[in-house]
């Protein structure tokens, strides 16, 4: 897996964009700049089965036009059968080493850790990056735990974890760098652009933050 992918790697579901069209805050999202997009449809709000399945579509689509990977959020049938460019699961999801057997090589394996433990579990199990946090606190994901901080990713590298990592929660530009400067290979976000008055332009900032503003600059 690239880790170049993991540098702006945007999360939304419908319910993220207050009462926009996700799929134009995809869009903008995209012409940003944003390197990976994760479909997360859950929690308050989120679509129906049948919505669902036509909205991840729509949105694998959009992101196939820019050559970003699309990844879906702990549904690893859905995942499969949108042909998805990877799976996303938590620590209630099956392991990786489970979930592997049953997706095609080509797609990448993300594993959300909070402990040591869990990421060397994680790790053991294939996975092909961590999501690590909340790095902050964080009212987007309704069950998020207490916040691990920078020293969360710190205490990972230290400990011999060299899988690539991206941080998740309660990022936006004011403290987007410091996560990478933390060891992380990039940030992971949902609010920072999905409620942004003009997604485009957050994505754009958070992107020359991460080193290296767009090629569309
Ligand atoms: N969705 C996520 N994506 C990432 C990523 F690494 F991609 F940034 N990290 C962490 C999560 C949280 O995943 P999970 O623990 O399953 O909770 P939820 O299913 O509510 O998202
Ligand atoms: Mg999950």
């Amino acid at each position: 897996m690239d880790k170049e992918m993991l540098k702006l790697y945007f999360i939304m579901g419908s319910n993220n964009t207050g009462d926009r069209n996700p799929e134009q805050v995809l869009q903008k999202a995209l012409q940003g700049g944003i390197t990976c997009f994760q479909f997360r449809e859950k929690g308050q709000g989120a679509l129906p089965e049948e919505e669902k399945w036509k909205l991840g579509r729509k949105l694998k689509a959009q992101c196939a036009a820019f050559h970003v990977p699309f990844i879906v959020n702990d549904d690893v049938d859905m995942a499969i059968r949108l042909e998805a460019d990877g799976i996303h699961i938590g620590q209630e999801d099956d392991p990786a080493s489970k979930v592997k057997e049953r997706c095609p090589a080509r797609m990448v394996i993300g594993v959300s850790v909070r402990t040591i433990e869990e990421a060397h579990q994680a790790a053991a199990d294939g996975a092909d990056y961590l999501g690590v946090g909340p790095m902050f606190a964080t009212d987007t994901k309704e069950d998020a735990k207490a916040p691990v901080g920078l020293e969360g990713i710190r205490r990972l590298r230290a400990e011999g974890i060299t899988l690539p990592i991206v941080g998740i929660g309660g990022i936006d530009a004011s403290n987007a760098a410091d996560i990478v400067e933390a060891g992380a290979d990039g940030v992971s976000l949902i609010s920072a652009i999905s409620l942004a008055d003009a997604p485009e332009k957050a994505a754009r900032e958070l992107r020359s933050r991460l080193n290296g503003p767009t090629e569309k600059q």
